[in-house]
């Protein structure tokens, strides 16, 4: 059984950590934290986890983190990079579902997360978290940071064409929704029912900090610059996002949908969807899927990409279980299959 500790377990993603891992196979859960919290049971605080998690909320403790195989961070950015040293020094292996091991240009990292980087001599060594793309490193590494949900959903898509050097790179477009859960648990009036429901709205279109993430993780698979532009939208819904993906194509990519079948013919949380289907955000509710599907535009040459997870599951918390699987020899699925809630 491999021992894990969860840093931020009262958030949304440290709860959808504790929904997998209360039936994972291999995995016992040691030790959940919250400062908030400290002291009350989880399963007071989530009636849904009776009779499946019976420790209560403590103060994050380094004694007790570090007697953990595996610690995952699910908490604001700037927070694991504090422990992450000692943690290492004492042989727990990390899984930071925040982002400050993502960027590997420091300076960068800076700008965008406001603050410098407490341990920059570990950022290189972090292994970034998308299986697809890092299977191999994510097998060796004691450091994971795990992908952020809009660059999960937007890599996957745009995967096979950058491999295939089927598109052009200079004038990718990503227009995607997220649902309100992508803001997290804590209070705020921006996510307040009444500030989202019945309405629809772009945010972070001057710069959003996930945009060097998705270029870095571009430029390693095409090998040089890329030019992007993203929106995010958020929509009235909980969980879900659906990445809508524009590029010009390229020379002759040949069959699109044939090259993606392809590419993730080996996948287990990869879909490519018939030809002709879109895909549907409720079709991976609370899995660890992405579901994609191609299509060249009608009379142009332009191509489209859907892309649709659940920012919790495959944006996040399945994501990371995903790559605790992959670094302890695990069946990478276990703990990760079960189907969509519908409807
Ligand atoms: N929500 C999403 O869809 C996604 C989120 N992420 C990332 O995952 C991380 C967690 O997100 P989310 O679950 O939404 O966040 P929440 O705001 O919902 O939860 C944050 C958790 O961290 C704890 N926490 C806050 N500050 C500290 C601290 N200084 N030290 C220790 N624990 C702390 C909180 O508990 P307490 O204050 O009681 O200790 C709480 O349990 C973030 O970095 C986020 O960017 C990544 C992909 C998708
Ligand atoms: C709707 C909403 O606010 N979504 C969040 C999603 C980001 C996220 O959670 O990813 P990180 O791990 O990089 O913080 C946002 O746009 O900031």
């Amino acid at each position: 059984m491999i021992e894990v500790g969860i840093v931020g377990g009262t958030g949304y993603t440290g709860v959808e950590l504790l929904r997998l891992l209360a039936r994972h196979p291999q995995a016992r859960l040691r030790v959940i934290t919250s400062r908030g919290n400290a002291g009350t049971p989880v399963d007071e605080m989530f009636p849904s986890l009776r009779g499946e998690v019976d420790i209560r909320f403590t103060e994050p403790d380094l004694d007790a983190l570090a007697a953990c195989d595996l610690v995952f961070f699910a908490t604001p950015n700037g927070t694991a990079m504090k422990m992450v040293p000692d943690l290492l020094a004492r042989d727990t292996r990390v899984v930071d579902l925040g982002a400050d091991f993502r960027l590997q240009d420091l300076a960068t990292w800076a700008d965008w997360y406001g603050m410098e980087h407490a341990c920059p001599e570990l950022v290189a060594e972090a292994a970034y978290g998308l299986p697809e793309l890092n299977r191999e490193g994510i097998r060796e590494a004691r450091l994971v940071a795990n992908p952020g949900c809009y660059p999960t959903a937007v890599g996957l898509g745009w995967l096979p064409l950058l491999e295939a050097g089927g598109i052009e790179t200079d004038r990718l477009v990503a227009s995607c929704v997220s649902g309100a859960s992508g803001a997290g648990r804590a209070a705020k009036v921006g996510t307040l029912l009444c500030e989202v429901n019945e309405s629809f709205k772009a945010y972070g279109a001057d710069g959003h900090r996930h945009l060097p993430e998705i270029r870095q993780s571009l430029e390693q698979v095409c090998g040089g610059g890329v030019g992007l532009t993203f929106v995010p939208h958020l929509v009235p819904m909980t969980r879900g996002m659906h990445a809508s993906l524009y590029a010009t194509v390229k020379g002759d990519p040949g069959d699109l949908q044939l090259l993606f079948e392809r590419r993730y013919a080996d996948e287990p949380f990869v879909d490519v969807l018939p030809a002709g289907a879109h895909p549907e955000t409720r079709t991976v509710r609370g899995t660890n899927l992405c579901r994609l599907a191609v299509r060249r535009a009608p009379e142009s040459d332009q191509v489209i990409v859907l892309s649709v997870i659940d920012n919790l599951t495959k944006g996040a918390a399945g994501q990371a279980v995903q790559n605790m699987n992959l670094m302890f020899g695990l069946e990478e699925t276990a703990g990760l299959d079960a189907p969509a809630v519908l409807p």
